[in-house]
């Protein structure tokens, strides 16, 4: 059998690992041959890929980034509820002489797995992405890592803070879920947690941050770059548009400091974690989650099991169908947001 992988949407710590187990299994257990496509679909398109076997992914569960690198170049021409054109796609699909796909991506990833398996090309899907969005899994790989570097930064924005007397704002990852502001902020003791799920109106923050200095301590906001104030139409965005022509998010925390600092009279500063929180070496339990990933997902290969993707439920990784997965967006709950909400200010 031939196996073609490679990355799309954006990198995830732990992508290396979930390369690595699944070349141990697939290529060394059972004798599959397998290939990387560099830049996600861009190497597919344009011929660019390297073989992977046992030496290529040598001491790569530690390792940060990808090394076949991802993007967000389309996979065909259409998709998005336009009529798809496969036409290319199966001449080239054939050229490599593959059998099928594992595919390492977010929801847009798998949406793409699930259209290709749909139209009778095999693929299995193996779940990333920092925002622990995507359904029918209960975390993703590079989850864990941006969650300990946003509390690490907690944790140190807290002692300046703290020194100055001043309201902090940490803004991190998270277009539609706040699983990266939850969790980080629940690791750091965070007063304020601002999620894309739920909107606060501005005067509920300001009476959250003046509380906290009204018993003696120095606010620490964390927000998600998806968060909006009530009555916002959109999230704030940067100028132009990422590769698959959506808004660039991020900005919030610069656009609540100063009026945080209007409405309370506490001298705020804004931080934007940005990128750091998705750059360096997997913690142990992504690599550990991706190795296994990987794993399962050769072996869903070599029983024949397309059209899934290697979830995990519990401690068990399980193959489960990507109609799990796709369009089935994986939010903060209400009450896990309550839960914590109570606790603000
Ligand atoms: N409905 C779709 N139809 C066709 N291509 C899609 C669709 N959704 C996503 N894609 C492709 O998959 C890529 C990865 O999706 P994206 O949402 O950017 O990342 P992720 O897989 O991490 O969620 C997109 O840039 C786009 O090229
Ligand atoms: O700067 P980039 O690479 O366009 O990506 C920014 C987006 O990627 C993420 O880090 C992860 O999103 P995906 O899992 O959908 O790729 C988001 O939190 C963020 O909005
Ligand atoms: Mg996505």
């Amino acid at each position: 059998m031939k196996l073609g992988v490679l990355c799309s949407g954006g990198d995830s710590p732990g992508m290396n690992a979930a390369i690595r187990g699944a070349v141990l299994r697939a290529v060394d257990v059972h004798g599959f041959e397998m290939i990387g496509f560099m830049d996600g679909w861009r190497g597919f398109h344009e011929g660019d890929w390297i073989p992977l076997d046992r030496s290529a992914v040598r001491g790569l569960s530690p390792l940060g980034g990808v090394i076949l690198g991802t993007s967000r170049v389309p996979p065909f021409a259409g998709g998005r509820g336009e009529d798809i054109d496969l036409t290319a796609f199966r001449a080239r699909f054939a050229e490599y002489g593959l059998d099928g796909f594992l595919l390492i991506g977010g929801n847009g990833t798998q949406t793409v797995s699930s259209l290709l398996t749909d139209a009778g090309i095999p693929a299995i899907g193996l779940p990333k992405t920092i925002d622990n969005d995507l359904g029918g899994t209960d975390y993703t790989f590079g989850f864990d890592t941006a969650v300990s570097i946003a509390a690490e930064a907690i944790d140190r924005l807290r002692t300046t803070g703290e020194s100055h007397r001043r309201c902090m704002v940490l803004e991190v990852m998270g277009r539609d879920a706040g699983w990266i502001a939850l969790h980080a902020g629940m690791a750091g003791g965070a007063q304020v947690m601002l999620l894309p799920e739920y909107p606060e109106s501005l005067a509920q923050v300001c009476d959250w941050v003046t509380s906290v200095r009204d018993r003696g301590r120095s606010s620490l906001v964390v927000v998600a770059e998806g968060f909006r104030l009530d009555g916002a139409e959109q999230a704030v965005t940067r100028d132009g548009l990422d590769g698959f022509g959506r808004p660039r998010l991020g900005g919030v925390a610069e656009v609540l400091a100063p009026l945080i600092e209007a409405g309370t009279g506490i001298e705020t500063r804004a931080t934007v974690l940005g990128h750091v929180q998705r750059g360096g070496s997997p913690t142990a339990f992504d690599r550990v989650l991706a190795t296994r990933t990987g794993m399962a997902a050769a072996d869903a290969a070599l029983a024949g099991t397309w059209g899934t993707m290697a979830a995990l439920r519990g401690d068990q990784v399980e193959m489960v169908p990507f109609g799990d997965a796709v369009d089935r967006l994986k939010t903060v709950p209400a009450d896990r947001y309550a839960a914590v909400r109570l606790n603000f200010g």
